[in-house]
């Protein structure tokens, strides 16, 4: 059977050329990388979206004004649903459902944004089987437009402090909802602006005087005819961001706004009519729509860096610019080993985070089904697993879209480029879902724990098991026959170990001193905060690892196995500093590392294109001019750019308001 190569009539010539080099099949490369069944859904699913043209951007939305990027994407997000049936095949399933979204609208917000990340995971979380019956089903079907609304103007990390207050009327058997403060004002929660009906708000919950922190309230916030704010209720847009601007953002202050009580998700916490309150199973269990985004993310923060690199790295054969051998013509910029070493590293971060998201979801759907049972043993798990990987993919992926807008030259800080817009939401991810810094410090707290517990000689969970294992002094990397990579892992390994420990050791020896737990704790935030994304560094290595393993065909294996191992050695060049402070590693096996990895690029550059090819993203869905499949970049540029709503006429009245009459009172001053 001929290997796919994505070739198709009125390509460019060079990228064709570059394809016929693949050694794999890129569609059997996105079976890997999606799962064989997803992988045909996008591919059947771009097709219809391409057919259907009232899913189609009426123009490109950088020249348009936030209202009109919000009009347009509620447009496209009715027409969207209106069709929903005809495209996918199961509605149901969030990746078929996120990939007709990103084909059809993109990255820049909608209307349902939180709707369906936040609001309805909250309700499946967290409401009981009547409350579900009438709020979810309504939710799933569209009757209403709802939103997260949790963050507060003067609080959004320290869920403790928020202000927002539920207080229980017995005599009506109501809440009262408040806003005491200008600082208790609900800020941020997407889509609450202009656009949503309902929010689930989480406020204070008080009884009798008792406060018993904060809960998750359905409110509905607007008429559900007119669309105007229900008395008690004022809400609004916070303003233009740096990017998801198509998002209305909102604000959103109570005054004295009365709910029924049963309009408490009480699917765990209650609180019934003589106002008798019943703790949940687990203290954080309402937190669960928080956990829920940040398994989400780190395989669609994969896709953002997926799509920077396939824009990159398509433009870097397309481009030429300058000549290596003098006189031999100019190459393609690909060709450049600075330019290989900027992008293939973010290729392969790419996929590994993908291949994380993957398996990251499986852990949050199996922990759902328990507490759909009231078992929250695995909770505190995944809270620092997804705290760990949503800090250290959003801080990645930044950093790696980063080299690859600047890998685009000055074509890349055009928005015709597409990054910018896919750079400004994915670095929203680093704040929010919880601050980076601040979910480090989460995990880091689970870490010390798993020291105290491995010091028993027992394991915390599966994923800190490694600690229980002796440190090595000295590393095999260089040591064992060329092309095993164990000795790389292992190196992961041992600098994550042997941070967690010292960390630990120097948190005991302040505490042994006399300071107290969080003095010390605040003392070595800096070293702890690094334990924890070299912990989350080594779960992605080992990640990529087996997902290399469990690939059966042998030039899919072969191909990713490339990049693996392009992954270790970059990464360990990244971090090599805690490698070289305990002589694990000594300065030959650094310079083996780096040669490996030059090689490595060498060795990836043949493949480069169908690498990206294998993300199988529609040109729909990459909005990007230097993107584009065919090639043809440059005819495109200068078309998108007669675009730009400057050139609807040769003068502009700027120019005759301010900038003629000066230059004719100067020309006139010089005649004097
Ligand atoms: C949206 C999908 C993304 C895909 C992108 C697609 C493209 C679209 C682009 C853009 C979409 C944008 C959409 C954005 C939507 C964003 C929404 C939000 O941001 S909602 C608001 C989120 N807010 C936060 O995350 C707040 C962060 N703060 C916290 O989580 C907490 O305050 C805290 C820091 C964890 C502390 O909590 P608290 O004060 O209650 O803690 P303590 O009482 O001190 O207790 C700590 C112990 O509790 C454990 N813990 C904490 N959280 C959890 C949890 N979730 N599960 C289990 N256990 C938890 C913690 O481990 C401590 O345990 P011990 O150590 O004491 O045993
Ligand atoms: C695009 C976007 C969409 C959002 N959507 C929603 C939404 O739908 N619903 C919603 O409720 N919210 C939403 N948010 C809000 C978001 O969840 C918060 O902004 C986020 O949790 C961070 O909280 P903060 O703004 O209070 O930051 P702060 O906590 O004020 O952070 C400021 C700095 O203080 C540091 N810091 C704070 N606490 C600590 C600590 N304990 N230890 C060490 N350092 C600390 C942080 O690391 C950071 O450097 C959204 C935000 C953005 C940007």
């Amino acid at each position: 059977m001929p290997l796919n190569k994505e070739i198709q009539p009125g390509d460019n010539d060079e990228l064709t050329r570059e394809r016929l080099q693949a050694t794999f099949d890129t569609q059997q490369m996105a079976a890997a990388l999606w799962g064989s069944d997803l992988a045909r859904k996008r591919r059947e699913l771009a097709k219809k979206v391409d057919k259907l043209t009232v899913l189609h951007d009426s123009k490109d939305m950088s020249f348009m004004t936030r209202e009109e990027k919000l009009s347009e994407n509620a447009r496209k997000v009715v027409q969207m649903f209106a069709h929903v049936a005809d495209i996918v095949e199961d509605p149901s399933d969030d990746a078929e459902m996120f990939h007709l979204s990103s084909n059809a609208i993109g990255h820049e917000g909608h209307p349902f944004g939180v709707h369906f990340v936040m609001f309805i995971p909250a309700l499946k979380a967290q409401a009981d089987d009547e409350q579900r019956e009438k709020w979810l089903m309504p939710a799933l079907g569209l009757q209403l437009i709802g939103t997260y609304a949790q963050t507060e103007l003067g609080h959004g990390t320290n869920l403790r402090a928020l202000e927002t207050m539920a207080t229980f009327d017995k005599a009506t058997d109501e809440f009262v909802i408040h806003t005491p403060t200008v600082t208790a004002l609900k800020w941020w929660p997407g889509s609450l602006g202009k656009s949503s009906n309902h929010a689930v708000v989480s406020a204070n919950l008080i009884i009798d005087g008792k406060s018993y922190g904060h809960h998750n309230f359905m409110v509905q916030i607007r008429d559900e005819n007119t669309h105007k704010p229900l008395k008690g209720i004022t809400v609004g847009d916070i303003g233009p961001k740096m990017a998801y601007n198509a998002s209305d953002n909102g604000f959103l202050g109570f005054d004295h706004h009365r709910i029924p009580r049963r309009n408490m998700l009480m699917r765990h916490a209650k609180v019934d009519k003589n106002g008798v309150y019943t703790k949940p199973p687990h203290a954080k269990i309402g937190y669960s729509a928080m956990v829920h985004v940040r398994s989400v993310m780190i395989g669609h923060q994969g896709m953002f860096l997926g799509s920077a690199s396939t824009i990159a790295i398509r433009y870097s054969l397309v481009r030429r610019q300058g000549e290596i051998k003098e006189g031999s013509g100019e190459v393609k910029i690909l060709d450049y080993q600075t330019q290989q070493h900027r992008l293939f590293p973010q290729l392969a971060r790419a996929y590994v985070f993908m291949f994380a998201g993957k398996e990251v979801r499986e852990l949050y759907q199996k922990v759902l089904s328990d507490m759909e049972k009231g078992e929250t043993t695995l909770l505190a798990d995944l809270h620092a697993l997804t705290s760990g990987l949503k800090s250290v993919v959003t801080h990645l992926c930044v950093a790696g879209m980063e080299q690859c807008r600047m890998a685009c030259g000055g074509h890349g800080y055009s928005r015709a480029s597409g990054i910018p817009e896919i750079w400004g939401v994915a670095v929203g991810g680093c704040t929010y879902e919880g601050e980076n810094m601040v979910m480090l410090l989460q995990l880091a707290r689970y870490l010390m724990k798993a020291v105290k517990e491995t010091k028993k000689g027992k394991s915390l969970g599966r994923l800190v098991d490694y600690l229980l294992l002796p440190q090595d002094r000295h590393s095999l990397i260089g040591r064992v026959p060329q092309g095993e990579y164990g000795p790389h892992l292992a190196a992961f390994e041992h600098i994550a170990r042997r941070q967690i420990f010292k960390v630990a050791d120097e948190l005991t020896k302040l505490q042994d001193k006399g300071m107290s737990k969080e003095i010390a704790w605040q003392k070595k935030a800096v070293e702890l905060q690094r334990a924890a994304r070299l912990h989350t560094r080594f779960y992605l290595a080992a990640c990529f690892h087996r997902k290399v393993q469990s690939v059966v065909d042998g030039r899919i294996r072969e191909a990713l196995a490339d990049l693996y191992h392009l992954h270790l050695n970059y990464e360990l060049l990244d971090m090599v500093n805690y490698a070289l402070e305990d002589a694990y590693l000594k300065a030959d096996q650094v310079d083996f590392i780096r040669e490996d990895m030059y090689r490595l690029l060498e060795t990836i550059r043949p493949n480069a294109i169908s690498l990206v090819d294998a993300f199988e993203f529609s040109d729909r869905e990459l909005r990007s001019v230097l993107g584009r499949r065919d090639g043809h970049v440059y005819e495109n540029l200068y078309k998108w750019a007669k675009e730009s709503e400057l050139n609807r006429a040769d003068v502009l009245p700027y120019f005759d308001k301010y900038l003629k009459p000066m230059m004719l009172a100067a020309r006139q001053r010089s005649n004097i």
